[in-house]
């Protein structure tokens, strides 16, 4: 009995938009399983932080149909939660500041073997479609701030 395979996902995942469903979607073609880490607070600091909580986050992200498991990011080292998952491939989101290469040398020098895809991105179905929490938020100050 061969082990099921096991994607990795990341992100902030704020406030939940088709975007997401379609970045978790595709990511959830790459192996059998999807696992998905949600960013600490903390730790998104190219952007505002979001408004809701780590754990809120989580548990959204995790009562997916399509996610098999979303796990609280490590404070401090991105790495760890790779290790413990041990992932086939991490699929990084389309606008994700991460650097490929980067990441493949992190891997390689802590003896991870695991693929980095990049997913696609996902347009607007129609002119007031969100895809964006950062814009949902500006919606919500415009119409009720
Ligand atoms: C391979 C990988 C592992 C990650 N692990 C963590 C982690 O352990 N803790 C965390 O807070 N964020 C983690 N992140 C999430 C990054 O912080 C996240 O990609 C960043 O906040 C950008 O998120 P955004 O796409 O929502 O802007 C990881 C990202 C990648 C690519
Ligand atoms: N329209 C989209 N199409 C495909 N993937 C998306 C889309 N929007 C977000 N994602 C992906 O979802 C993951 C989580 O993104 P994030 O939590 O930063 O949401 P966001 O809506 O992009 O946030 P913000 O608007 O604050 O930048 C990232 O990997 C990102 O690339």
């Amino acid at each position: 009995m061969t082990e099921p395979t096991r994607a990795v996902a990341q992100g902030t995942f704020d406030l939940l938009h088709p975007g997401h469903i379609h970045y978790l979607e595709e990511a959830a073609t790459y192996a059998d399983e999807l696992h998905v880490i949600v960013a600490r607070r903390a730790n998104v600091t190219h952007k505002e932080p979001p408004i809701l909580s780590d754990r809120q986050r989580q548990e959204t992200v995790g009562a997916l149909g399509v996610v098999d498991a979303a796990h609280r990011g490590h404070p401090e080292d991105i790495f760890v939660p790779i290790e413990q998952i041990d992932p086939d491939v991490i699929v990084l989101g389309h606008d994700q500041h991460h650097d490929a290469a980067a990441i493949s040398e992190t891997l390689a020098d802590r003896g991870i073997d695991c693929e980095i895809e990049r997913a696609s991105t996902r347009e607007p179905s129609h002119d007031a479609e969100l895809l964006s929490s950062r814009a949902i938020i500006d919606r919500i100050l415009k119409q009720r701030g």
